[in-house]
């Protein structure tokens, strides 16, 4: 059965379908990408899918009010925000586990751009938790103005495109992808995939940690995998929550990649419709490892990707691991 899609475009002058942008057929290899992504659209020029987005509340994104007390979680795709969005809803829980074991991830941090036409709604705690994969040029002008917190997880490019390509592969909204991996790596350096461009996601947040340290913290998907238990505190720290280490080791064994895998809440195995996630092509707790990229990537695609992104990395003082 084939997935349904709405479009209702009339209030909706900064989005357009993306198979109709004038230019599509002057790159070959982008107009196929984007027709594989049903009724994909561009939002300001972003390519976005289209499966649980409503044009109507996107269209909005501007007016949308943010409350100081707000924190929101913001990743390209593929980058760790299931794993911290757990670590966040477990800290402003004050770390305990049994507050948020049953309560389904997605009710507990809310993703932006899902849901209803109004925004999202329906927060559990005192503080709103929100997650959003959009760039930093598309979020709304309220948090732009850093008029609460932000947490940005940034991960090592590879290990991101590796982890996308498998997420493409199993998902019907990003078209289940059947081209090959080399035509993959040619569109996450292009920035065409969906959510854009990976370096321009990343300096668009780092340039809102410049402007308010105090409101942007970043960490890397690295460092919560080589450093989880200070990388927990620190987002603690953050948010203003302190913790013993007993708890924080607690938190930890919780948010493990092992825990996460076998968490229902999390693991998008039975909360997620198969014809949306095909688990028997790759799981959404896939491997959980760094340096998966060794696996699928040959000397030239290495050399494109360090020849693109080491470089300004260095120059914005970003360092990330490609090795465990
Ligand atoms: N606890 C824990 N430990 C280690 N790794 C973890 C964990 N939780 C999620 N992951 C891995 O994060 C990748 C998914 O990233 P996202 O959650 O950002 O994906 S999404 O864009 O929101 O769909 C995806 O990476 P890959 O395994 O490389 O595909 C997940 O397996």
């Amino acid at each position: 059965m084939p997935l349904k899609f709405s479009f209702d475009m009339r209030s909706a002058s900064n989005i357009i379908e993306a198979a109709n942008e004038p230019d599509l057929d002057t790159d070959p290899e982008r107009a196929q990408y984007v027709r594989s992504i049903p009724d994909a659209l561009l939002f300001n020029g972003l390519l976005m899918q289209h499966y649980f987005i409503s044009t109507k509340f996107l269209s909005k994104v501007n007016d949308f009010e943010i409350q100081g007390t707000d924190i929101w979680l913001a990743t390209y795709p593929k980058s760790g925000m299931t794993w911290t969005a757990e670590i966040l809803s477990l800290v402003c829980n004050d770390g305990n586990i049994d507050n948020v074991k049953d309560v389904y991830l997605p009710k507990r941090v809310k993703h932006f751009e899902m849901g209803s036409p109004t925004g999202p709604t329906g927060f559990l705690g005192p503080e709103r938790l929100l997650s959003t994969h959009l760039p930093a040029t598309h979020i709304p002008i309220q948090l732009k103005q850093l008029k609460c917190k932000i947490i940005y997880v940034v991960r090592n490019p590879k290990d991101t495109c590796v982890s996308y390509y498998h997420f493409h592969r199993m998902t019907s909204y990003l078209g289940k992808y059947s081209g090959t991996w080399d035509q993959f790596t040619k569109l996450f350096l292009a920035g065409h995939l969906v959510y854009g461009d990976w370096l321009s996601h990343v300096e668009g947040y780092w340039r809102l940690q410049r402007q308010n340290p105090r409101n942007v913290l970043i960490i890397s998907y690295e460092e919560l995998k080589t450093r989880l238990p200070e990388t927990i505190a620190r987002v603690g720290h953050f948010v203003g929550k302190t913790f013993t280490a007993d708890v924080i080791e607690k938190m930890a064994n919780h948010c493990s990649f092992a825990e996460m895998s076998a968490n229902q809440m999390v693991n998008r195995e039975v909360s997620v419709d198969t014809q949306v996630f095909d688990m028997s092509e790759t799981k959404f707790m896939r491997k959980g490892i760094i340096g998966d990229w060794k696996s699928m990537f040959n000397a030239k695609q290495c050399k494109q990707f360090d020849d693109k992104y080491n470089r300004r990395l260095e120059e914005l003082d970003i360092k990330l691991d490609y090795n465990l």
